[in-house]
């Protein structure tokens, strides 16, 4: 343990064992380094023949190749925090533990795994002792309640408690922190302690989430760990490290189910925070518009070739792009389109409603808040810096909903009829589809359009903002989502079929029309 660095970016040596269906192990480190905003390296103790059925076997390299591994890192890399995870056997445990004693990383986070949440052994029997050897040298242990009562040569906790009890004894055996985790205790919380000795007695911090409701925890342990690692490295602050994590490994648990990866225990979802924010990278570069997902929605947007080009030439479109459109009017423009975004909302919302997996119901659910709260958002920022100058009607205060008291206009009125159905189905999947065919082009000719617009935009640009927002890499990627669904729904039959594309294509020339209404 040498002296605590902080860095924004913090370089991260994982020394674990492998999961080649990447949900635990180094590869689970890896992520996890990473949605935490480090730099992950990884030495490779043992390769386990794994799934998220359980352990198959375990090959684990010669105890002299493990030294070449860390040293290839060591020799070159400074270290700003380290990582152990599985070691297996009593050979890799003191390889691992001659390593430390020489390189002295600033940080040392050790999980203790010996055996997998499926019940198979991680660590041969006769390692164990070879283990607590390690437990001097390092900063901070993170057993389970069966590792922690292992370490003590004692019987699992059975309350938290007794864990808590136990934990305090493992850090003053020690002289090092000790994380208590109470993922394996039943009930409706999640709590986890810091346990820190100081100097005779010790410092507690709990740290107790809501337990998610979910067979998906595979992996959470390895995870918890490289997070706090990676944060800690971030912060030079335990307590901080673990506050961060936890609520990342929440929304990791979450979301897990979404990744539908294996059919025993699947992995935690590391970089659902990411993605829901926005932040993954695009299939498409931002200024080119979203491509078709496949033949079917290519041969469908290829019809819609004519109008999109009418809209492109509108006066509205053009005065928008260039900056030349009266403020007046794009004001009145504005007031419809917070009219039509309720209703927009309300159609995604049935969407979401009536979507056959759970994937598309929560993508619908968020769009239909996104449409609500971002584009509301913007509505209100432009009215309220508009409203009484330059011809813009209204007062300047804006309401909490731009969209109170105005009155659509026949337009508005039209195109959410369409949306929200004077020509509903009864049948749930052809509605479905429908609705989807519907709602689409507000995603798609607008991604469209935005990637169009948003090459003559400026940083003086009266209508920077809005190009912004349809031009954004995370419109875009929602678009890339909501085309694919489309995709899936044109593969459906005949019927399904038919009303999806009808349905797309009168919404194509509303948004026409809308804008010709501009
Ligand atoms: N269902 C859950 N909901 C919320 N948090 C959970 C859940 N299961 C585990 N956790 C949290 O995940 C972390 C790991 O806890 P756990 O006690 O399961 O460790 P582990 O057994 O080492 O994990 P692993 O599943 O990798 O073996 C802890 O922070 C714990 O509170
Ligand atoms: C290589 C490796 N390391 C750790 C675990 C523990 O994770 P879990 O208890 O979730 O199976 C694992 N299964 N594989």
């Amino acid at each position: 343990m040498g002296g605590v660095s902080v860095r924004d970016v913090p370089r991260i040596l994982s020394i674990a064992g492998t999961d080649p269906t990447g949900g635990a192990g180094i590869q689970a480190d890896l992520k996890s380094i990473a949605a935490n905003g480090g730099y992950g390296m990884a030495v490779v103790t043992a390769l386990v023949a794994q799934n998220t059925h359980g352990v198959r076997s375990v090959h684990t390299p010669p105890a002299a190749f493990l030294r070449e591994q860390l040293d290839a890192v060591s020799d070159d890399v400074v270290l700003d925090a380290v990582k152990i995870g599985m070691l297996g056997s009593a050979g890799v445990a003191r390889t691992v533990g001659a390593w430390l004693a020489d390189v002295r990383p600033p940080a040392v986070v050790l999980d203790p795994v010996m055996v997998a949440s499926s019940g198979d052994r991680l660590l041969s029997r006769d390692a164990e002792d070879a283990l607590r050897g390690l437990l001097h040298g390092v900063d901070l242990v993170t057993p389970n309640l069966p590792e922690l009562a292992a370490l003590l040569g004692e019987e699992p906790a059975r309350g938290w408690e007794q864990a808590l009890d136990q934990g305090r004894r493992l850090a003053g055996a020690y002289d090092t922190a000790v994380l208590v985790k109470g993922g394996h205790l039943a009930g409706a919380a999640a709590p986890d302690a810091l346990v820190m000795p100081d100097g005779g007695g010790f410092t507690v911090c709990e740290f107790s989430s809501v337990r998610v409701e979910t067979k998906n925890t595979h992996g959470t342990g390895c995870s918890l760990s490289s997070a706090v690692a990676t944060l800690f490295a971030r912060t030079g602050s335990w307590v901080a490290a673990l506050g961060a994590a936890k609520a990342w490994l929440q929304e990791a648990l979450e979301t897990a189910d979404l990744l539908e990866v294996g059919t025993g225990h699947g992995p935690v979802n590391h970089f659902a925070g990411l993605w829901r924010r926005g932040l993954a990278p695009l299939p498409v570069s931002s200024g080119t518009g979203v491509p078709p997902a496949g033949d079917r929605t290519a041969e469908l947007w290829s019809r819609t070739a004519g109008v999109r080009k009418e809209i492109a030439a509108l006066d509205f479109v053009r005065g928008l792009g260039d900056g030349t459109l009266d403020s007046a009017v794009f004001g009145r423009y504005l007031a419809q389109d917070a009219i039509y975004l309720r209703g927009y909302a309300r159609a995604l919302a049935r969407a979401s409603e009536l979507a056959p997996t759970l994937q598309e119901q929560l993508f619908w659910a968020e769009s239909a808040r996104g449409a609500l709260e971002a584009e509301l958002e913007l509505h209100r920022n432009w009215l309220h810096a508009n409203a009484g100058h330059g011809g813009v009607p209204g007062p300047r205060d804006v309401p909490a909903d731009p969209a109170e008291g105005l009155a659509p206009g026949p337009v508005t009125r039209g195109y959410l009829d369409h949306l929200l159905g004077t020509n509903r189905h009864r049948d749930d999947r052809l509605e479905y589809a429908r609705l989807v065919g519907a709602v689409l082009p507000c995603f798609w000719v607008y991604a469209d359009a935005g990637a169009e617009l948003a090459a003559g935009n400026h940083a003086s640009h009266p209508y920077r903002e809005w190009l912004d927002t349809y031009a954004d890499p995370a419109f875009a990627a929602a678009t890339v989502r909501a085309v694919g669904i489309l995709e899936g729904v044109l593969a459906g039959n005949e019927n399904q079929r038919r009303a999806a594309e009808e349905a797309f294509a009168q919404s194509v020339q509303w948004e026409h029309d809308f804008f010709a209404a501009g």
